[in-house]
């Protein structure tokens, strides 16, 4: 290779020097430094709120700058909107998808973007032509381009998303918390893409709070906090604890609390014969009060709707006893009923969780509004100290509880939904993927308060789609498949691989 050829090849793609922005009072990203090369996956570290999204929505045009530079292949970069990003190279993956209900996953995939005839008009052929060249060339999971988007699961909308995102041949590829919707072997799947794309030549900058997958991928890694660069690494001159204390100011003894049972023998929560729709079948198990009780196994088998059903957000046969009492759950106000009902962390932030024109204030208090409210007047003060507290104590990074919703990062908007749900007070509690998109620091914190909440007595059914958080945290793990439980494990044998074989034997001979 002739010198000025070697040079080019080691040369930075994409610089960045003092990047900054602001909303109104609040600081997303001060002075910020980056540098990344082609061939290189790049992690982006910090914790919720540190400015991950904001560099990556600059990068991406989605949002512009108000101070530094960026220079990709050496030249001034300033994209005015997606499409002059688009055009220097550069496409990205967020984390809340940006793909219309209305349209089928290949009008997605090509969106504004479909390959024309010469009248001008969509040409099919070559459109179906390119989405299965694409969808084969990168080992999609299955995918049909003519389904109608509004019927795949989240999962698969993130994989649609990604398709998106690669259908435009960029030779940067962004991808922030990808991985965070996907089950495992999706997962899996995404990670050997990374790979593939990085020695492609690409430069892959690839966001995620989960460190094994870091590890797996990475090349090199910068972190952020609060704004600003505070280390870039190589990835195998560094340890995780020197990650983790980088990220988050402050070293982090352990992130899975000691597992000590406080299962009583009392029945917070019996269900038999549970079935919902085409995909939960005559289920039965019974949660018990001081217990976390996980529930795991492949995608797409009925975990979701087993969660949706006992809140009551979708029509279910069977029946549910609450400490003792049969109950009829017919809607989500049923079910939040004080201290005897049940309270859920829901998959869907955006959908179900939260309310994106309220303020943090408003999300975590509207559905509780009685607590603040004696004699029929609302007592401002009971309830700011309450926001406060939770605020507090979940480490939710907002200028002020008056900020709006949709405009906290993701893993804060995970905790305000968090939060919300602890202010109902219901002792049973439907945890589904409650650490979806939250720092490490904050991920350990949720764990040790499911095991404080756990020994005062609540019950927790827990699910998450990081199948190690199951195995550390849960006291017994439920596996599900095509409906049904298929195992229940305890003690030792809660593993990955336990797990993954109750969930794959009986699917296999299917
Ligand atoms: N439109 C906006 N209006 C006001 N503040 C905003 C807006 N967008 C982002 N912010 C704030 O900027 C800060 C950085 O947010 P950003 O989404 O970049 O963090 P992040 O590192 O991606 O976090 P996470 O890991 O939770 O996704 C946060 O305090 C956030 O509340």
């Amino acid at each position: 290779m002739s010198g000025e050829l070697f040079e080019s090849a080691c040369m930075d793609l994409v610089t960045v020097n003092g990047l900054s922005k602001r909303y109104g009072g609040i600081v997303a990203l001060s002075e910020a430094t980056f540098s990344a090369r082609a061939g290189e996956v790049h992690a982006l570290l910090g914790e919720n709120g540190a400015g991950k999204s904001t560099f990556i929505q600059i990068l991406s045009g989605a949002v512009r700058h108000d101070g530094g530079s960026i220079l990709v292949d050496g030249q001034d970069y300033r994209p005015a909107n997606p499409d002059a990003a688009q055009a220097r190279g550069i496409a990205a993956v967020f984390q809340e998808l940006s793909l219309i209900p209305d349209l089928s996953v290949e009008q997605n995939i090509w969106f504004r973007h479909e390959p024309r005839t010469w009248l001008g008009t969509v040409n099919r052929t070559e459109m179906r032509r390119k989405t299965l060249a694409l969808l084969e060339k990168y080992s999609f999971p299955a995918l049909r381009p003519d389904q109608e988007l509004r019927r795949l699961t989240l999962a698969e909308r993130q994989i649609v998303e990604i398709a998106k995102g690669l259908a435009k041949d960029p030779r940067i590829l962004i991808l922030d918390e990808a991985t965070s919707a996907l089950p495992a072997r999706e997962a899996e799947w995404l990670l050997k893409l990374t790979r593939q794309l990085a020695s492609e030549g690409r430069l892959v900058i690839f966001i995620s709070h989960r460190m094994a997958e870091v590890r797996a991928i990475a090349d090199r890694l910068t972190i952020f906090r609060n704004g600003s660069t505070v280390a870039a690494h190589e990835a195998n001159a560094v340890s995780d604890n020197e990650i983790v204390t980088q990220m988050i100011g402050r070293h982090l003894d352990r992130l899975y609390p000691e597992r000590v049972s406080t299962a009583t023998d009392r029945i917070a929560l019996g269900v038999k014969g549970f079935s919902s729709g085409s995909r939960l079948s005559g289920v039965d198990f019974a949660l018990r009060e001081g217990e976390v009780l996980g529930v795991g196994g492949l995608q797409g088998h009925g975990q979701r709707e087993l969660f949706q059903a006992l809140f009551g957000a979708t029509r279910a046969s069977g029946s549910i006893e609450l400490w003792g009492k049969p109950v009829s759950i017919g809607n989500p106000r049923q079910a939040l009923t004080g201290k005897d009902g049940i309270a859920l962390v829901p998959e869907d932030r955006r959908g179900q969780g939260l309310l994106l024109t309220k303020s943090v204030r408003e999300n975590l208090t509207l559905s509780v509004i009685k607590r603040f409210t004696e004699n029929g007047l609302l007592s401002r003060q009971k309830e700011a100290a309450l926001v406060k507290e939770m605020v507090d104590f979940l480490r939710i990074k907002a200028g002020t509880p008056e900020q709006l919703a949709g405009t906290l990062s993701g893993g804060n908007q995970q905790k305000v939904i968090f939060g919300k749900m602890l202010l109902t007070q219901a002792r049973v509690l439907l945890l589904y993927d409650p650490t979806r998109g939250v720092d490490v620091g904050t991920k350990g914190e949720i764990f040790q308060l499911m095991r404080d909440l756990a020994a005062r007595g609540y019950a927790i059914l827990f699910h998450s789609s990081d199948m190690p958080e199951l195995v550390h945290v849960a006291d017994r793990v439920l596996v599900v498949r095509n409906g049904r439980i298929a195992a229940t494990l305890e003690g030792d044998h809660i593993s990955e691989e336990e797990i993954l074989r109750a969930a794959m034997l009986e699917t296999r001979a299917a």
